[in-house]
């Protein structure tokens, strides 16, 4: 990745009608960098996507890409390519033609397409298979076309639109690690849209979240998950439990907060979240709760409960705790090293959990 910006997205709206699909969107992508437009569905991320390969154009503000003007610039000129989440790939064409395809309509001479195919095909490991034809694929081998026929092309950017929801859960683990692989390798930038957040995180470099037409938080995968600047990032990213807390104390970079369970608490105050006031919810991901049967020792705050429901997952134990004075049941998860299940329905337990691991999530800014 480098410093220099390739994309530029400056006050960037688009309007349907009265409806607004995405408002004053500003945004700066680097060059090489895999960058993933997260948000629920209807969000606007398809939108913004499209207005910077030029399928359709803003209602108003500037898209750049390298440094350049892409106004009136069609989507056939610009140094982008799109991977649909469809495929997208011709199939009364073989797998050699279907990548060709684009080449053939700039004109490039015949020995030089032959060669670009074959690197093509070889980079999404379908070397030797020009002569396939295209309906005797596999989901994930047309995929893998769409992605040669994209990369043939040799674009600055490649868009990809939710490229591997068609396929099944497995494959697209598996893609998920090739493309962030082939993209490292080639280092072209790559901006993915995606409803999947898990997809999100394993692949990109970084994430910008969307809701109702904005772009809400723009950061690294492991920051975003550690301190969403508010409740709706913080829940549609991973499992979180949410908790109301009254500030008592602020000093520089940390509030003194009571909560109702797990009473006076010395967190860090999160610089991302929207600012606050007295009355603040907090944050606690289910995997930072301490689960025993005796109360936990050396944990900042502690609570008895009683375990209502366990979820067993495999690679970990889920239960759900109820705690008097909190309404919600309580989520907390545990690494399953030694499958089993020590706590049933019923049992009383107690939960820890440590200030270092409280998220505060300010007042909640958007609605839920
Ligand atoms: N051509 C259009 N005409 C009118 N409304 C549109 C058009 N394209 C998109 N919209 C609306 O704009 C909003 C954002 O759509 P968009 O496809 O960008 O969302 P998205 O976040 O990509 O959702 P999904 O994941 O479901 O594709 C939606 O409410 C959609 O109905």
């Amino acid at each position: 990745m480098t410093e220099k910006n390739i994309i530029q997205l400056q006050g960037v709206e688009k309007r349907f009608g009265n409806f607004t699909a995405v408002s004053d969107l500003n945004l700066d992508l680097r060059e090489g960098e895999f960058f993933s437009l997260l948000g629920p569905s209807g969000c606007g991320k398809t939108t913004a996507l499209r207005m910077i390969a030029g399928f359709q154009e803003p209602s108003a503000g500037k898209v750049f890409i390298d440094g350049e003007d892409m106004e009136g610039i069609p989507a056939n000129s610009r140094p982008t390519n799109m991977v649909f989440q469809s495929y997208a790939i011709f199939p009364h064409l073989n797998v050699g033609n279907n990548v060709a395809y684009g080449l053939r309509n700039r004109g490039i001479a015949k020995s030089e397409i032959d060669q670009r195919v074959t690197e093509a095909l070889e980079m999404v490991e379908l070397g030797g298979l020009q002569e396939r034809g295209a309906t005797e694929l596999s989901g994930g081998q047309r995929q893998r076309v769409a992605l040669a026929r994209a990369l043939v092309m040799r674009p600055k950017v490649l868009l990809l639109d939710e490229p591997l929801s068609a396929l099944d859960k497995k494959l697209r683990e598996q893609m998920q690690f090739e493309m962030r692989h082939l993209q490292q390798e080639l280092g072209i930038t790559f901006v993915m849209v995606t409803h999947d957040q898990y997809e999100a995180m394993t692949m990109s470099d970084r994430i910008g979240v969307m809701f109702d037409g904005r772009l809400v938080q723009v950061d690294e995968p492991p920051t975003l998950y550690a301190k969403p600047c508010n409740r709706n990032i913080a829940s549609f990213i991973g499992e979180m439990n949410f908790l109301p807390a009254h500030v008592t104390e602020e000093n520089g970079k940390g509030l003194t907060v009571t909560t109702p369970c797990f009473g006076i608490l010395d967190i860090e105050k999160n610089p991302n979240v929207a600012q606050t006031g007295r009355d603040i919810e907090i944050g606690i991901r289910p995997e930072q709760l301490e689960i025993s049967r005796e109360k936990p020792e050396d944990y900042d705050g502690t609570v008895q409960g009683k375990v209502r429901d366990v979820a067993f997952y495999g690679e970990n134990v889920h239960y759900h705790v109820q705690v008097d004075g909190v309404e919600k049941p309580i989520a907390a998860s545990v690494p399953n090293y030694f499958h089993t299940v020590d706590h049933r329905p019923g049992d009383p337990i107690w939960l820890g959990v440590q200030s270092t691991s409280i998220i505060d999530l300010g007042q909640n800014t958007i609605k839920s």
